[in-house]
């Protein structure tokens, strides 16, 4: 897997021809399908259920599939997620009462785990559980839509994290999600991020190809790569 993934967000694409839209994106050179679970609870924002995993696995989708979910509480949705064909779940440490017991969960399914990560939430949360995290997804925005402002603050964040990350030993992917664009995501990745979500700056454009492209053009300036 290269050192950088492209996780296209499907809160955007056209809900109408979704398993088209995410064939169209894969074509376009996109790595992994990221999936933005809400339920109207935890988010204020009602999206979509574990069928549709399932739906696009059946059409043939074989790409990771990235699952966040924003849902409280979270454990009977990681199941559901994991039998429908989910890769990677990750969820908000503020929706789990267990938090160490929902990541244990979703890796006794064989999936990747991961903690979302919001605006305001302290990186003390990330203290005893890095030994069973393969991803944080690290919200560039608050949770709940697409088509929001990058928050800049996020980039400090991201480069405490990486540290974190680096101090742990450990081999974590570096999530960002929320405002990413071709014009910003070098400077993501200068701090630290190694996995970009995009939803609106991908869909929102009538050729995702070159969207990808100028975004992968941005990244081959990177100077220093977080490993992973
Ligand atoms: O999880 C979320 C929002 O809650 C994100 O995945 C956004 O949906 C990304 O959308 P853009 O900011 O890229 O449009």
């Amino acid at each position: 897997m290269s050192d950088f993934l492209i996780a296209p967000s499907i809160l955007s694409a056209d809900f109408a021809r979704l398993g088209q839209e995410v064939e169209l994106v894969l074509e376009a050179g996109a790595d992994i399908v990221h999936f933005d679970v809400m339920d109207n609870h935890y988010v204020p924002n009602l999206t979509f259920g574990s069928s549709i995993c399932k739906a696009l696995r059946n059409y043939g989708v074989e790409a990771i599939i990235d699952v966040h979910l924003m849902v409280q509480p979270v454990d009977s949705m990681i199941e559901s997620f994991a039998k429908a064909g989910a890769n990677w779940i990750s969820f908000h440490p503020e929706a789990s009462l267990h938090v160490d017991r929902s990541l244990q969960l979703i890796k006794s399914f064989g999936c990747q785990a991961g903690l979302a990560i919001n605006p305001a939430t302290p990186l003390s949360c990330l203290d005893h559980v890095m030994h069973l995290l393969d991803h944080i997804l690290v919200m560039s925005v608050n949770p709940g839509f697409g088509g929001q402002q990058f928050i800049p603050q996020t980039l400090d964040k991201l480069a405490a994290i990486k540290q974190k990350i680096a101090s742990s030993g450990r081999q974590i992917r570096l999530e960002i999600d929320g405002g990413v664009k071709v014009d910003n995501i070098r400077a993501i990745a200068q701090a630290g991020a190694n996995t970009f979500v995009a939803g609106s700056a991908i869909f929102g454009q009538p050729d995702y190809k070159q969207v990808i492209k100028d975004m992968r053009t941005e990244l081959a300036e990177v100077k220093t790569v977080t490993p992973l």
